[in-house]
């Protein structure tokens, strides 16, 4: 068995937009099966992870979340489209986390500590699952987006705020990285072209596909 190979040391930080930042290899092996076993458990309800619908099709991605249930193309409390029960709170150790995230890829000291993310999507990508360009634009507050990947690798599409289209930057998010956007970033066009089967490292607590956590401010109240 080889200690460690090129492709496990983490990789140089990216700063694809003004106010984006990647740090590959953020999260420990460690967390990451830690927050996998949470996910499991998020997953089996009280609103059970579900394709959401965009205009009659399901999407290809399944979703969880946490806080608020967000549905296209609004949060509320009760997940009305899924079953009509109330959305798990967010927890406290993900608000922690999202300050840090903040405080490490370059927001002010201020900014980390009033980021108080009350949402979080939480994302399963099969390896033929895909997630168009689109802007994350249901929240009120523009406050960053803090992004954590874990298991399979995939191809990450980080755009403009303008359109879907180019310019854009294709970047490998893999298993315990963190993607940050905010300010100027905040409503850049972003998806996820492919995944890249059986890249997960062991000990990350996924076998197989790719999870995708992004927590957020909606701005909302109640
Ligand atoms: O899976 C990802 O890396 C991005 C997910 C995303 O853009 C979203 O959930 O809005
Ligand atoms: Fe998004």
């Amino acid at each position: 068995m080889t200690l460690f190979t090129p492709d496990m040391e983490p990789g140089e930080r990216s700063r694809p937009g003004p106010g984006a930042v990647h740090i590959p290899g953020w999260l420990t092996l460690e967390q990451q099966s830690w927050i996998v076993g949470q996910f499991r458990q998020w997953s089996t309800g009280p609103v059970p992870i579900r394709a959401a619908k965009v205009r009659g099709h399901e999407m290809s991605v399944r979703t969880v979340c946490l806080g608020w249930h967000w549905q296209p193309y609004k949060y509320t409390r009760e997940a009305t489209d899924v079953n009509g029960a109330r959305v798990l709170p967010f927890p406290d150790w993900m608000v922690r986390l999202g300050r840090r995230a903040l405080r490490e890829s370059g927001y002010t000291d201020a900014e980390a500590a009033a980021y108080t993310p009350d949402t979080a999507l939480a994302n399963y990508y099969d390896e033929n699952a895909r997630m168009g360009m689109h802007q994350d634009k249901d929240e009120r507050s523009l406050a960053p987006i803090v992004s954590l990947s874990i298991g399979d690798e995939c191809t990450f599409r980080f755009g403009n705020t303008e359109n879907r289209n180019k310019p854009y930057t294709d970047l490998r998010l893999r298993s315990g990285d963190l993607f940050v956007f905010g300010s100027a970033s905040r409503l850049a066009y972003h998806g996820v072209t492919r995944v890249h089967p059986l890249t997960a490292p062991n000990g990350c607590g996924l076998g197989t596909g790719r999870i995708n956590i992004t927590m957020r401010m909606t701005g909302l109240q109640g």
